[in-house]
């Protein structure tokens, strides 16, 4: 069983106020006329017992009568009129406004959260936080809210106003109405935990699903299409579980609660029809008992079934609230801006969040305005790391990393984003045009603009062959456009955001030779005049960089230029000889395999 706190019915609430915003006063509001509404009722139950006393005394007045007859029905029409504007919120729009409002709120945060938080999540997870948990939490917050309030207030004014009447018949209320109480926390002390593990499983199971779709394609042709439906097929059963034993867990305590009421309700008749012979009661208390029971033991049942409604509710929130928690980078002040675009690590040490082992070691580096620095070394010894600090992925845990002499923590996010575009080996194209797709470098981007960025990268020519030229979605070609093509697109998109600092994530170190030629030349054109780095596997891609950087582990071991590196004959010598070595046997052997 899960020993992750929920969140309590008090925390939604205020979690619930704290999203709402501007329709705060809305939902305290609301929640006000739902408690008169209840209270105006519970007095209407409890003035039951007055009325039906001046029906059955042996000297019966009918303006008695009559006058708590009105009573009742006045509190009744009040307590009409206050539930009618209670639910105006949920029926006027506003409960999904706040659905809403919620949904724009955890976008923002969505965009603006550290990325390596952001990558802690799989996207299925995020998915079913932003679709199905506010949905399940804000909507049911506004539905369930009448129910629970009448739980709670109702009886607890019966049995306050029963008191001011006939303290015997509110003793017996007392003993009566609260016994649903353990009944209610027997069940959701059963099923609490059932809904928070639903709600992981059913992420997980999202993801896995989003992942299986994904990666069909390769499982397809590598023919083990049978071995990763195993996880998703896990993730299913998991969720069938977790639903049987809930499910389970539930049933048992409303069988019970709705016996138990049905036994109530004889006992009571029983043992009050003993007491009217003996004429120890009257005929007017029994009866006011059991209409009360009556009209309470129907939302005493509804309430304990919506209880698991509050439970996905709880759950929901839960969820909604570790991702609003999320800190945000903190940007230290004053904010400046720089005034060139050298980037230094001073002593720099990171590790990520998963991982104790530490990437980077006291890492310095100084790479200079309008050069071309090239970051090479073994697999895994940081290089990305390196370049995803730039873009503050996350903080390192000592040292600085500056631009321009200026701390990047003394920069806002966005400025930040400015000044740098990435070109990664993967390009990510969203299902829109073409155009609008090489548009996102530069949303202001006239058509004309996005037409030279294209040009400048080399894109031009197969883009004016597609159906529908630069109006074409990416979705309507599925996989027709080649990496190289795809790689372009994202150069144009670079070209047109004109950013001072350029990084390269070995972009063409999947492409065939004639894709590579033509990549290489939207390159030229991009790093122009540009502070360049450029992940690399292949040394001769960058044997013209200004800069080297070897790294090995997490640490600087040489850098220089080409010539130095090799004079040098350490590591990169090392390296370069051996991929030497393969390049001329690949020559020697062309054509024998
Ligand atoms: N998100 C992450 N969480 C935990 N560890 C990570 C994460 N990303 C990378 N690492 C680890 O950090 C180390 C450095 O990774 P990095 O991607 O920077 O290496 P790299 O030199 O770019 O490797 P490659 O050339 O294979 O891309 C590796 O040991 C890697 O497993």
């Amino acid at each position: 069983m899960s020993k992750e706190k929920l969140s309590s019915f008090w925390d939604s609430y205020k979690i619930t106020l704290e999203i709402a915003q501007d329709k705060k006063y809305l939902i305290k509001q609301s929640y006000f006329y739902f408690i008169m509404s209840y209270v105006f009722q519970g007095l209407a139950f409890a003035f039951f017992y007055p009325l039906l006393n001046t029906i059955f005394v042996d000297e019966f007045n009918l303006n008695n009568t009559l006058f708590w007859f009105s009573l009742i029905v006045i509190l009744s029409i009040f307590s009409f009129i206050f539930k009618w504007k209670a639910s105006d919120f949920n029926y006027s729009g506003d409960l999904v406004e706040t659905t809403h409002n919620l949904r724009v709120k955890l976008g923002e945060k969505i965009k603006t959260m550290p990325l390596q938080k952001l990558y802690s999540y799989r996207t299925g997870e995020l998915n079913s936080i932003l679709a199905n948990d506010v949905d399940s939490s804000v909507l049911h917050m506004g539905i369930i809210a009448g129910m629970f309030f009448e739980v709670a207030v109702v009886p607890v004014v019966i049995i306050i106003a029963t008191f001011f009447i006939d303290p015997i018949l509110a003793i017996v209320l007392i003993f009566a109405i609260p016994l649903a109480y353990p009944i209610y926390k027997w069940k959701r002390n059963g099923t609490k935990w059932e809904k928070i593990e639903v709600s992981k499983a059913n992420a997980t199971l999202e993801a896995d699903t989003i992942e299986y779709i994904q990666g069909l394609p390769v499982l397809r042709a590598i023919n083990q299409i049978g071995s990763n439906a195993k996880q998703l097929q896990k993730s299913i059963s998991t969720v069938r579980e977790i639903q049987k034993k809930g499910l389970f867990g539930s049933s048992i305590p409303m069988v019970v609660m709705n016996t138990l009421i049905e036994f109530l309700f004889l006992t009571i008749l029983a043992i009050g029809t003993l007491f009217i012979f003996k004429g120890e009661l009257t005929i007017a208390t029994l009866l006011a008992l059991l209409i009360i029971l009556a009209r309470l033991s129907e939302p005493l049942a509804n309430f304990l079934a919506v209880t698991s409604a509050l439970d996905v509710m709880e759950a929901g929130f839960t969820n909604i609230k570790k991702l609003l928690d999320i800190k945000e980078f903190e940007v230290i002040k004053p904010i400046e801006k720089p005034k060139n675009f050298d980037i230094t690590f001073n002593d720099v040490s990171f590790n990520y969040d998963s991982n104790n082992q530490k990437v980077l070691k006291d890492f310095s580096i100084n790479i200079k305005e309008n050069s071309l620095t090239a970051i090479v070394g073994p697999s895994g010894s940081g290089k990305t790391t390196i370049t995803k600090l730039i873009m503050r992925y996350a903080d390192p845990s000592n040292g600085t990393i500056k631009i321009g002499n200026i701390d990047i923590k003394a920069m806002e996010q966005q400025t930040l984003m400015k000044f740098i575009s990435v070109v990664f080996q993967d390009v990510y194209l969203f299902d829109d045009t073409i155009l609008n797709n090489i548009r996102m470098g530069k949303p202001s981007a006239t058509d004309d603009e996005v037409l030279a960025a294209s040009k400048a990268a080399y894109a031009h020519e197969f883009v004016s062959r597609l159906p529908k030229g630069y109006d074409t979605k990416v979705g309507e070609i599925g996989g027709s456009l080649s990496g190289g093509e795809r790689q372009r697109i994202s150069i144009a998109r670079a070209i047109l955001k004109d950013s001072p600092i350029v990084i390269l994530d070995e972009p063409t170190s999947a492409l065939d030779t004639q894709s590579e030629v033509a990549v290489q030349s939207a390159l030229d054109e991009l790093i122009k005049n540009k502070t360049v780095i450029v992940i690399a596997h292949r040394l001769t891609t960058i044997s013209h960089a200004n800069n080297i950087l070897v790294i090995e582990n997490g640490e600087l071991k040489e850098q220089g230029n080409h010539k130095d590196l090799v004079d040098l004959k350490g590591k990169y010598y090392s390296m370069f000889e051996a991929q030497q070595r393969v390049k001329e046997w690949n020559i020697n052997n062309k054509g024998t395999i």
